[in-house]
Parts: structure tokens; C-alpha cells; sequence
């Protein structure tokens, strides 16, 4: 198996102190990976540097096995770099500006026509190759700036949070986009959004304070996620100084008349007693799910632990 990217013993400082601090990260295959962190966690910065914009302190970038530092060019060919802030000019063309970036890649001049209709294809943009890009939505442009980081169809892409700033039906038409250019793409992207990570991506890193704090599979990351609550639907709910009473139960909260959460010290068992406590005293339990808390609260829990 190739290794795409390898960050090793990475650390930035701009002036005195650390931006980020040590970070490693392996990735090897094609997938939605995600770099998650609050504002100011080092993102951006992590970002710069693997796309060989900013130079690091200290540590190794290597892409496709080409060192970002003793071989940029090169290595840089093996990258679509979407920023934060993607400077896509507004009095070009969607085809002109394509084929400028096509330009600034180094790809063949006799590549770069056919090269420009696949990424417009493949972002869902053909129809707008001589509108200017001053005229075209938020959501197209974004597509704009997505269709010139694959037009040299890179190994990987890294995207610096992609979803910001759009609206609610940009944002899904922008996650589907995503989603099927990490089909054979290995896209990184940052977000500062754990709901947004968890619904694209196959791998989860999170950084903050410029260190991560965790590294894995999402899968690992739900297994990791224990619920401490459950949520229960009853038609004929008792005073939560009745639930209460359950053993295990540590706290009560009322959602709505018949929707109730109950938080537990950790024994899962709960259910089971939540069910034969309804049965016998008429509670005419409907639903009952094991809740694994907002996923924002976890990530500030992660991030609470990983400070202490
Ligand atoms: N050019 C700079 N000069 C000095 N400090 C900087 C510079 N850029 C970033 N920093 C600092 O480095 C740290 C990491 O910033 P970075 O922009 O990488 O975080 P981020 O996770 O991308 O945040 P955001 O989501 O707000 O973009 C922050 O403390 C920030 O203030």
C-alpha cells in the first residue's frame, strides 16, 4: 500500500509561540479524511504547510513519497489545494480561470482543454463556462475553486473548510460533491464542525491547542463515544422523581410532555429496566434509544481532557 501522506513530528511557530505542536498523521488510501479543531487550533496552518505554502519550524510533509520541502515542485504535483479564501478571480471566465490554474500546475498545454471540460464535469459546472465568476452564487464558485484543486487530478486534495459560508442547500449540494471526490480522490478537509466530520468522512483527526487529540476511524470514534443517556418516548410518563428511582439513573430531563432524557452511570442495562418499570406500573412506554450526546459536547469534552 502507498503511502499518499505522511506528516511527521510536525510543528509551527510563527513568532514565539507554537501554532501546532507535533503533529503525525499516515494516510494511505482514498476517502474523506477530516481535520477537526475549534478556531485558532491550527488547521489552516497544518494545511499550509502540507500544501507547501507556508514552511514549517519543524517535522517532514511527505506526498506520494515526494518530501514537500527538498522537492516542492514536484511534490506539489501530487495536491489540489482548496483554501479557506480561494483566490478565484471574478472577471475571468469559469473556462478561463480553469485554464489559467490548469497553466499554473505545469500540466501540457495540448492536456489542459480536455483537462478543463472533466473537472467542470466532474463539479457539476458545465453549464457555466463563459459565465463570468463575479456573476455565478456562492455554491458555484465554491464548485469553481473545488473543479481547479482536482484539474491535475492529484493524489490528494485538501480542502481548508469548504463548507463555510454557504447556505443550508449549498451546503448539501457542496457535502455530495465532496462526498463522490473522495471516491478516488483522498480529500483532507478541516472543518471546526464535529456533525459536519462525522457525515463525510471515513477517518477523524482533531487538533486543538495545535496538538491532536485524537486519531482514527469513525468507526473508532463511535466506539470510542460511549452514550451516558438514554431518550424515551412514553404516553403516560411518571414524575422524574419516579424515574429517578430506576437504579442507575442519575438525572431526569423532560424534552417535551412525553419525551424524556435519562442520563445513567454508564451500565447500559438501563433499558432493561426502564422496559419492565414501564410494563408493570403503566408508563406505556413507545420508544427507547440509547442516545450517544451531541456530538459538539463530546468534542468539547475531548478537548477539556486533552488540556488537563
Ligand atoms: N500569520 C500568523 N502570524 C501569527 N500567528 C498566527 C498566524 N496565523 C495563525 N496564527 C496563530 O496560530 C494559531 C493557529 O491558527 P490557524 O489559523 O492555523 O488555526 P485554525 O484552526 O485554522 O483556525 P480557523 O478555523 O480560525 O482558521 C492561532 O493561535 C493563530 O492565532
Amino acid at each position: 500500500m502507498s503511502t499518499i501522506l505522511k506528516i511527521e513530528g510536525l510543528s509551527h511557530r510563527y513568532s514565539s509561540a507554537w501554532a501546532i505542536r507535533d503533529i503525525n498523521l499516515e494516510i494511505n488510501q482514498a476517502g474523506v479524511v477530516g481535520l477537526l479543531g475549534s478556531n485558532g487550533a491550527g488547521k489552516s496552518t497544518t494545511m499550509n504547510i502540507l500544501c507547501g505554502v507556508l514552511n514549517q519550524t519543524e517535522g517532514q510533509v511527505t506526498v506520494n513519497g515526494i518530501n514537500m520541502r527538498e522537492n516542492p515542485e514536484e511534490a506539489k504535483k501530487n495536491i489540489g489545494f482548496l483554501p479557506q479564501n480561494p483566490p478565484v478571480y471574478t472577471d475571468l471566465t469559469v473556462d478561463e480561470y480553469l485554464a489559467y490554474c490548469a497553466q499554473l500546475r505545469r500540466m501540457e498545454k495540448g492536456k489542459i482543454k480536455q483537462a478543463v471540460e472533466e473537472a467542470k464535469e466532474r463539479c457539476g459546472i458545465a453549464h457555466f463556462s463563459t459565465r463570468l465568476i463575479g456573476n455565478l452564487s456562492g455554491g458555484y464558485r465554491q464548485r469553481v475553486g473545488i473543479a481547479q484543486a482536482i484539474i491535475h487530478k492529484p493524489k490528494l486534495v485538501v480542502m481548508d473548510e469548504p463548507t463555510n459560508g454557504l447556505d443550508p442547500n449549498q451546503l448539501i449540494e457542496a457535502r455530495k460533491l465532496i462526498r463522490e471526490i473522495g471516491q478516488d480522490h483522498t480529500v483532507l478537509l478541516s472543518s471546526h464542525i464535529l456533525s459536519e466530520v462525522h457525515l463525510l468522512c471515513r477517518e477523524i483527526v482533531m487538533i486543538e491547542g495545535g496538538r491532536v487529540i485524537f486519531s482514527d476511524s469513525m468507526d473508532a470514534f463511535n466506539n470510542y463515544v460511549q452514550p451516558h443517556s438514554v431518550l424515551a418516548r412514553m404516553e403516560n410518563p411518571p414524575s422524574a422523581t419516579e424515574l429517578m428511582k430506576i437504579p442507575g439513573a442519575t438525572k431526569v430531563e423532560f424534552l417535551s410532555d412525553r419525551q424524556i432524557r435519562i442520563y445513567f452511570d454508564g451500565d447500559q442495562d438501563i433499558t432493561e429496566r426502564i422496559i419492565s418499570a414501564s410494563v408493570q406500573q403503566g408508563w406505556r412506554l413507545r420508544e427507547i434509544n440509547l442516545d450517544k450526546g451531541l456530538l459538539d459536547d463530546i468534542f468539547k469534552q475531548l478537548s477539556i481532557q486533552s488540556l488537563q
